[in-house]
């Protein structure tokens, strides 16, 4: 057995130290780390250890004594619990100090010598997200919809989600009625057996379009018709109901075939005055009106003047390449998601936009195609996933010498090595602006200009 300084169901008293970056509030004691749930720095509290590992161990809150002025008491316990707002306890203001930080912090590992800029953060910071996908589960012989309590895949049920648009909240409740209504299985995890895996619903926040996607294990769906009748006839908003055929026994949420049962294969919604096509499998980012801060800010930094060629990497449906060629010579974006690819086109199409060129690959992939056949960009655009920039798309991208490199990241640990690995090649960034696309979570958003 391993010795700790501290074993497990001891109960302590602490004083909470620090918040990790998943924003759980962390005490020492002897030097080992404890970390407890919806905890803030500065509180002194009664603990009792649940889980004691080599390095660190877990605790739960069951007394606080001291109270952090930074605290809000706003909703229930089940948002840290299943981290779908890890941080609602903690003030908006000191939630966007804190993701500030964090980003300080990484860079100072890394010996990176870059300002951090206030966060670009929500007036009002709940209810945003234009897109939900919430497992579907039976408990005690019921179908549930909810969501897993953190580390685990045990479901909670919920119903108000907080962070979503209430309409979407309230769409998922009409589908979890209609397959309890109907007796449809939901999925089961332990024998990938039953059929409801999850409930993917999104909403236009211009367009107030929705798009329901039922991801199922098996293509047949008992009650098809039925339950498309009862979605529509109790959301006129819904525009499109879309099927995601998923039989693997995995933790990705959707497959990569669909079927499109009513209406629309896309949802539209608009962007900075474009207007966009979005299918079901497409990429969309989850905040609308900060992305837009985002996007005008991407833009603005990348100081086109029309002459440009543009690189948009990692282009999704094309929101930064379409918003770019608007004020620049010609835009190449790359993406590996076919259909996201088919939208971009359309994209381009529907908004008369002609300077825009898709590729479908991997960005890695295709920028050292592009640099092999003598392309030249002005300016790189990047917005990776949160794995960052391949180091084969970084040496392209070196060889390549744009004269701007704009770095939008959803993960400023992988933004800091690979800013790090971008130096090799000449490049620097004096500042970095944090943008909130993700108020209430941990998830902190940036752009950072790169120049040589
Ligand atoms: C953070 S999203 C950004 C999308 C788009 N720029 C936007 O703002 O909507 C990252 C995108 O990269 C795509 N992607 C992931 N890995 C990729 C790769 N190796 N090569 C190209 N695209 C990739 C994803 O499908 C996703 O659309």
């Amino acid at each position: 057995m391993v010795q700790t300084p501290v074993q497990k169901n001891q109960d302590l008293t602490v004083e909470i130290e620090d918040l990790t970056y998943e924003g759980l509030g962390v005490a020492k004691v002897d030097g080992y780390p404890l970390f407890i749930d919806n905890a803030l720095p500065g509180e002194r509290s009664e603990i009792h250890v649940i889980k004691t590992l080599k390095q660190f161990g877990f605790a739960r809150v069951t007394k606080r004594l001291t109270t952090s002025p930074d605290r809000v008491e706003t909703v229930g316990r089940e948002y840290t619990q299943t981290g779908i707002a890890p941080l609602h306890h903690l003030a908006y203001p000191a939630q966007l100090t804190f993701k500030e930080n964090q980003i300080r912090q990484l860079y100072k590992k890394a010996h990176l010598n870059i300002e951090v800029l206030p966060s670009l953060g929500m007036a009002d910071p709940l209810g945003y997200r234009n897109k939900a996908q919430i497992p579907v589960r039976e408990i005690n012989g019921r179908l549930e919809t909810g969501f897993y309590k953190k580390r685990t895949h045990d479901l909670i049920p919920i119903e108000d989600f907080y962070i979503q648009d209430p309409e979407i909240d309230r769409a998922i409740l009409v589908v979890r009625d209609l397959l309890r209504q109907y007796h449809i299985p939901a999925y089961n995890e332990a024998d990938n057996s039953g059929l409801i895996r999850h409930i993917m619903v999104r909403r236009g926040y211009y367009s107030h379009e929705m798009m329901v996607v039922l991801v199922t294990r098996a293509w047949a769906l008992p009650y098809e018709e039925e339950i498309i009748t009862g979605i529509t006839s109790a959301l006129p908003e819904v525009t499109s109901i879309v099927q995601d055929y998923n039989p693997k026994a995995t933790n990705v949420i959707l497959g990569p075939k669909t079927k499109t049962l009513y209406g629309k294969d896309y949802l539209t919604d608009h962007l900075l005055g474009s207007e966009f096509h979005i299918s079901a499998l497409s990429f969309y980012q989850v905040n609308p009106t900060q992305t837009e801060v985002l996007y005008t800010r991407a833009v603005e930094e990348a100081g086109l003047t029309g002459n440009e060629v543009v690189i948009d990497a990692y282009s999704g449906i094309g929101t930064i390449s379409l918003t770019m060629a608007r004020h620049a010579k010609q835009v190449y974006g790359v993406e590996i998601v076919p259909q996201a690819v088919e939208d971009a086109r359309e994209n381009a199409k529907i908004n008369g936009i002609k300077n825009v060129d898709f590729t479908v690959g991997k960005a890695e992939e295709v920028m050292q195609q592009w640099k092999d056949a003598g392309l030249k960009a002005d300016v790189l655009m990047v917005d990776p996933p949160r794995k960052g920039l391949d180091e084969a798309f970084i040496d392209a991208a070196g060889y390549m010498k744009p004269k701007k490199i704009v770095y939008v990241s959803c993960n400023p640990a992988t933004l800091a090595r690979d800013i790090n690995r971008l130096g090799a090649f000449g490049y620097q960034a004096h500042t970095t602006q944090p943008v909130d696309m993700f108020p209430q979570t941990q998830h902190i958003e940036s752009i950072t200009v790169l120049t040589r």
